[in-house]
C-alpha cells in the first residue's frame, strides 16, 4: 500500500517532467539568456522564495557562486532567505511581506536579475520583491505554478515566466529544481562551450 503510494509519486513527478520538457524549454532558454546577459556584464542574481522555494534559492546560489558540474569563474548570486539576522530584523521591524523587497532595494542594481520562486505565484513577500526589482531596473525571472497567480500579472514584458503546469506544490517544486539545474548547465555551456559531463 505504502509502496504503491510512493511509486505513484515517482510516476506523477516523471509525467509532469515529460510534459514540461516541451512546454517549458522556451521560457527556460529565455531565463538562461537573461541570467547570461546579467552575469556577463558584471551583474548578480538575487534569489528568493518561501519554504521549499527558499531552499531552492539557496541551492541555486550554491551552484552559481561555487560550481555546478564544471570549473568556471565564480558567478554572483545571493539567496535572500539565507541570512537569519537580516530576515528576522526585517520581519520584526517591517513585517514579513517586506523581508525580500527591502533586501532587493539594498542590494539590487540595474542589470541584476531577481529569481523569484513561488509555487502559487501569490506569496506577498515575493510579489513585493518583484515590485522592488522593477524599481531597480532589474529583470525578473519568475518560477511559478498554478497558472502563475498574481506573479503573472506583476511581470513586465522584459521579464521571464517559467510557469509549471500543475496545481500541487510538491510537484511544482520538483520541476523547479530541474529548471534551476537546466539554468546552471546552460549558463556553463554558453560560457565554456559544450563538453561531455561525467559527474
Ligand atoms: O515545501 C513546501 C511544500 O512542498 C512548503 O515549505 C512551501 O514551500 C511553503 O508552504 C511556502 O510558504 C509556499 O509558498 P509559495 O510556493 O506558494 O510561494
Ligand atoms: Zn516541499
Amino acid at each position: 500500500m505504502l509502496e504503491l503510494r510512493i511509486q505513484q509519486h515517482f510516476i506523477d513527478s516523471a509525467d509532469l517532467k515529460y510534459q514540461s520538457a516541451q512546454s517549458l524549454s522556451k521560457p527556460i532558454a529565455a531565463a538562461v539568456q537573461a541570467v547570461l546577459a546579467c552575469v556577463t556584464s558584471g551583474g548578480k542574481v538575487l534569489a528568493c522564495g518561501n519554504g521549499g522555494s527558499a531552499a531552492d534559492a539557496l541551492h541555486f546560489a550554491a551552484g552559481f557562486v561555487g560550481r555546478f558540474e564544471r570549473e568556471r569563474p565564480e558567478l554572483g548570486a545571493i539567496a535572500l532567505g539565507g541570512n537569519s539576522a537580516v530576515l528576522t530584523a526585517l520581519a520584526d521591524d517591517y513585517g514579513f511581506d517586506a523581508v525580500f523587497a527591502k533586501q532587493v532595494r539594498a542590494l539590487g542594481q540595474a542589470g541584476d536579475v531577481l529569481l523569484a520562486i513561488s509555487t502559487s505565484g501569490d506569496s506577498a513577500n515575493v510579489l513585493a520583491a518583484i515590485e522592488a526589482a522593477h524599481e531597480r531596473d532589474m529583470t525578473v525571472v519568475a518560477l511559478t505554478g498554478r497558472g502563475g497567480g498574481k506573479t503573472g500579472a506583476a511581470l513586465r514584458e522584459t521579464d521571464v515566466h517559467v510557469c509549471v503546469p500543475h496545481e500541487r506544490a510538491a510537484r511544482i517544486q520538483e520541476v523547479h529544481g530541474l529548471v534551476l539545474h537546466c539554468i546552471c548547465d546552460c549558463v556553463d555551456t554558453q560560457l565554456l562551450g559544450e563538453q561531455e559531463t561525467s559527474t
